[in-house]
This record gives structure tokens, sequence and C-alpha cells, in this order.
């Protein structure tokens, strides 16, 4: 099977999984990035079914919205049952790496919103130590040098994310080089840098299930 249909499986999946609880005062949180747009083409089956979503990301919220998926925004809805999205790295924990996209501030705020965050991914994703994918900051933007140089002393090799800007208006420096022993902690010491925005480690905060797509199936994954 290609990755994309690992991903697609997943996104199946997915929608098994979260089809029962749904209703018709259900709001989903909806993420960002390839395998998360793959579980909005198919949610749009069963949009009357449920009210309708809090989307991660702008491009999210237009791809919901052109299903005919009714957005809503996080402050008028409070909590979600579900946050459905993807990763770019996961690991047994469940703590991951996002925002490979640039959404992880909007990701992890809608994630903090929500009972049960189930990520999807392809086997790929999954790995023993957090780090090899390059871990990304958002950050103000006239904090840029100086959060790298702060990122230098942690042990990390900075990149700024050229000519990218995020849906908060801020810029991404990108941590290569930069293996994660302790993924609660080094959330924690990423994010007290001053004029960081958040970081991409979701680890204070993990999936609860992961659905993850290998060559025998989907296996549903939970903390170890
Ligand atoms: O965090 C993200 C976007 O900010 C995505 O979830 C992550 O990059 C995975 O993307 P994809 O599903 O395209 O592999």
């Amino acid at each position: 099977m290609t990755q994309d249909q690992l991903k697609d499986a997943v996104a199946a999946a997915a929608i098994d999984e979260i089809k029962p609880w749904l209703s018709r005062s259900t709001v989903l949180g909806i993420g960002t990035g390839s395998t998360a747009n793959l579980f909005i083409d198919r949610l749009a089956a069963l949009r009357d079914d449920f009210k309708g979503a809090v989307a991660s990301s702008e491009a999210s919220a237009e791809r919901l919205r052109g299903h005919g998926i009714e957005v809503f925004e996080l402050n008028s809805v409070g909590t979600v049952p579900f946050y459905i999205d993807g990763a770019d790295e996961v690991n047994a924990h469940l703590h991951m790496i996002k925002g490979g996209g640039a959404a992880l501030t909007r990701e992890k705020i809608v994630a903090a919103c929500a009972e049960r965050f189930i990520c999807i991914a392809d086997a790929s994703k999954k790995v023993e130590r957090l780090g090899e994918f390059p871990l990304p900051v958002e950050v103000i933007p006239m904090a840029r040098s100086y959060v790298a140089r702060e990122l230098v002393k942690l042990g990390a090799d900075p990149v700024y994310r050229e000519g990218v800007v995020t849906d908060n208006g801020n810029q991404i420096i990108d941590c290569f080089e930069f293996m994660i022993d302790d993924p609660v902690a080094m959330e924690a010491r990423i994010n007290a840098i001053v004029g960081v925005v958040t970081n991409g480690l979701f680890a204070a905060r993990g999936a609860d299930v992961l659905l993850l797509g290998t060559e025998h199936g989907v296996e549903r994954l939970t903390p170890a």
C-alpha cells in the first residue's frame, strides 16, 4: 500500500471510531494536513448526522465549508468530544511532534478543549524516540533571533522556516538535530522561552487513541 492509501485507511477507521457517538448537537474538532484532509473528505458523507466542526487552520475550515460542513468559532463551542488530527511523529506514550503544516498552535488549542484526541497516522510516523522530525516552534516575529539563540542553548540546530507565516501572523523555527528524551519536560521548557507562542511537542496533552495505518491493517493503540 502507498502512504496515501494508509492515510486513507486511518481516516476511514476514525470515521468508524466516532460515528456511534455523533448526534445533531455534536461539534467535532478537526486537525490540519493531508491525513486530516482525507478524514474531512470522508466526514462529508455524515454531514447531516452532526452539527459542525471547529477547525485548527484556515485551510481545514475552507475544506470543511467546501463540503457543506458548518465551521464554528472555538469560543462559541467550549469543548468538543473528539479532536481528530495527524502527526509528524508519535511514540508509544502517544506523545507527538506536530506542526509540519505550521498549524501547531491552533491544533494545540483545539486539542486542549477536546475530551478525546484521536491521532490518525501512517506507520512511518511511529517512532521509539521523538526528534528525527525537526521540532517546529511558533514564535512572535520580533523574538525570532532571541528564541533561536535560546534553542541553541538547549542543544537544537534552529532553522527559520522562510516564507511561512502562520494563521496567527507568526513565524516558525524548526529544531534540527534535536532528539528528545523527556517530551513533557522539553515541551514546558521551550514554551517558557519569552517570545515562543508554542512548540510542536504534544506531550502534556498527548493523544488518547492512535489509529496507525500498517501493511497489516489499522492498529488501534492507546498510551503505553
Ligand atoms: O501537525 C500537522 C500540521 O501542522 C499535521 O498533523 C502533521 O504535519 C501531519 O501531516 P500529514 O497528515 O500531512 O502527514
